[in-house]
């Protein structure tokens, strides 16, 4: 049976379909990624598997249970960080992982998940002196500070620099070698890529498409990407005819072509008979976001900005 349970979940607010017939399970021990672009409905499946939505329809269950039914048993399962966590703002780092720790009968050290975040050095300071990014950190410390065995993460990095970015990667990683069953919202594909062993594609309120990072991309049968420099303005019109191109992308000096079989040589081959002349040519693999924009044709990666509060 999934730790994490939805089936056929609809969720509308007013006029607005935010979820449309939406299932997905994530397995004890695995990080299942929901992918998609803003207003996808990421946040509101998210929401349901932690109680604080009711489904329309549909049935959502965590180890067994209704989170809203059966809501302090799930309490005490689940871990949840989300996007608008309101906190107490005259109260310190500290001050809120103590107090957090206190609502459960066993839990990890304060001082050292404080550490682990990286905000060692804030733990003197009330919340509403946090920087955006350290008030994050701040919310990822307490989802984690009943030691659940489920956690639900929304939009974990987003708007952290680089450095804090990795540190909180490397605690997910962590959690995973715990044996953690994670739900992990995001919209940034490196993220997705690195942390996931299933992927689950949210495009409109729908399921576009579920399966393991490289599953997907071969689904996407996107196998390779070529990207080169030409001095001359390209015209795409030389490609033209080759088996298994999917796009070409022209910016400035630089081009861009996804697709599969023997991309590298076809590409070289037509250039050539073509009289382009290419420099810097490199074959790179496909990513995620080349299957987001193959599976729903709609590009993933122009959403990477934080998303506006609510
Ligand atoms: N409380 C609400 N009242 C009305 N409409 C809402 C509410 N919450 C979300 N919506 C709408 O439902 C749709 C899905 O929103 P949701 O927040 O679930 O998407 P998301 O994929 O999490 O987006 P983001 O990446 O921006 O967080 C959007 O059209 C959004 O505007």
């Amino acid at each position: 049976m999934p730790v994490i349970d939805v089936t056929h979940l609809h969720k509308r607010y007013g006029d607005t379909v935010a979820v449309s017939d939406v299932s997905l399970a994530v397995e004890e021990g695995q990080i299942l990624g929901v992918l998609g672009r803003n207003g996808a409905g990421k946040t509101t499946t998210v929401e349901t598997v932690a109680g604080l939505r009711r489904p329309d329809r549909g049935t959502v269950r965590v180890c067994g249970l209704d989170p809203r039914r059966d809501r302090r048993a799930v309490r005490r399962l689940l871990g949840v960080q989300l996007q608008d966590a309101a906190l107490h703002n005259a109260l310190t780092v500290r001050e809120l992982v103590r107090l957090y720790r206190g609502f459960y009968a066993e839990g990890a050290d304060p001082d050292g998940l404080i550490e682990a975040v990286g905000l060692g050095e804030r733990r003197g300071i009330r919340f509403d002196k946090l920087s955006g990014g350290q008030q994050q950190r701040l919310s990822i410390a307490l989802a984690l500070v009943g030691r659940p065995r489920v956690v639900v993460l929304d939009e974990l990095t987003t708007g952290l620099d680089p450095e804090a970015r990795r540190r909180i990667w490397d605690l997910v990683e962590n959690l995973r070698a715990d044996g953690v069953t994670i739900l992990l919202v995001s919209h940034l594909m490196e993220e997705v890529e690195r942390l996931c062993d299933r992927v689950t594609l949210i495009d409109r309120g729908r399921v576009a498409a579920s399966g393991t990072p490289a599953g997907l991309i071969a689904q996407a049968r996107l196998a390779q990407r070529v990207r080169f420099r030409t001095s001359a303005p390209f015209d795409p019109a030389v490609l033209g005819g080759l088996d298994g191109i999917a796009s070409v992308e022209v910016s400035g000096e630089q081009v861009t072509v996804t697709g599969s079989g023997d991309l590298l040589q076809a590409v070289s081959t037509a250039l050539v008979h073509g009289g382009v002349v290419a420099t810097e040519t490199r074959l790179e693999r496909a990513t995620l976001d080349d299957a987001f924009l193959a599976l729903t044709g709609r590009a993933l990666t122009d959403t990477a900005e934080p998303k506006d509060r609510r």
